[in-house]
């Protein structure tokens, strides 16, 4: 996360929508900054940004959001492009088991092009979107078991009826305020000398 520069206060938190083809990536980035849903969408070729201002907890974030495409035959336009995430939203579709299945390919990938320095603990989250269908091939105990498993947030999302849009988004710039405080408490002692600590007696070699 990095000042934007628009004032002092405003972070910019890049955002990666990950997931198979046709899941609602797309869509659900376009209900979030522009508030409209097309259900006639198109594939996404490469990639494709938008940002959109939120504040979470009195702090403004901007948030970044790099739409991906999921179809296979566009991985190598998409992988450039996860360098520098803040967040990665997994993203699979409640009516598509496969889509589902595909979640640990998606972090995977991820986690080897994006070279992240601490993967353990980089904040991903997983949204189940097309909530609205009633025909679900996942279920909300499956999907919240893989995300404990992985201890990912996961939010079950529409971005036809915009159910819980918002407040994914909003969690995504939860878990990376979350993730930087717990680097902030971490790096003071980092860089900390131990002033007790016994130093070699002089003459001896390393
Ligand atoms: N019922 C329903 N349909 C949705 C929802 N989100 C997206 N869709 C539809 O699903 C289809 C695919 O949506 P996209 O947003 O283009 O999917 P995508 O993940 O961006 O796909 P790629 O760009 O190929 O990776 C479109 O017809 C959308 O209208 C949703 O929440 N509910
Ligand atoms: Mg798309």
């Amino acid at each position: 996360m990095s000042s934007s520069g628009k004032t002092s206060r405003t972070k910019l938190v890049k955002v990666v929508l990950l997931g198979d083809g046709g899941v609602g990536k797309s869509s659900l980035m376009n209900r979030f900054v522009t508030n409209k849903f097309d259900s006639q969408s198109y594939h996404t070729i490469g990639v494709e940004f938008l940002n959109k201002d939120i504040t979470v907890s009195n702090n403004t974030y901007t948030m970044q959001i790099w739409d991906t495409a999921g179809q296979e035959r566009f991985k190598s336009l998409r992988t450039p492009f996860y360098r520098g995430a803040d967040c990665c939203l997994l993203t699979y579709s409640v009516d598509d088991i496969q889509s589902f299945k595909n979640l640990t390919m998606w972090k995977k990938e991820f986690l080897y092009y994006a070279d992240v320095q601490d993967e353990e603990h980089f904040p991903f989250v997983v949204l189940g979107n097309k909530v609205d269908i009633p025909e679900r091939q996942v279920s909300i105990d499956d999907a919240q078991i893989w995300c404990n498993h992985h201890k990912i947030p996961y939010y079950e999302t529409s971005a036809k009826d915009s159910t819980n849009v918002q407040i994914a988004f909003e969690g995504a710039a939860k878990r990376v305020k979350e993730q930087e405080e717990k680097l902030d408490l971490k790096s003071p002692h980092a860089n900390t000398v131990d002033l007790n600590k016994r130093l070699p007696k002089s003459g001896s070699c390393c």
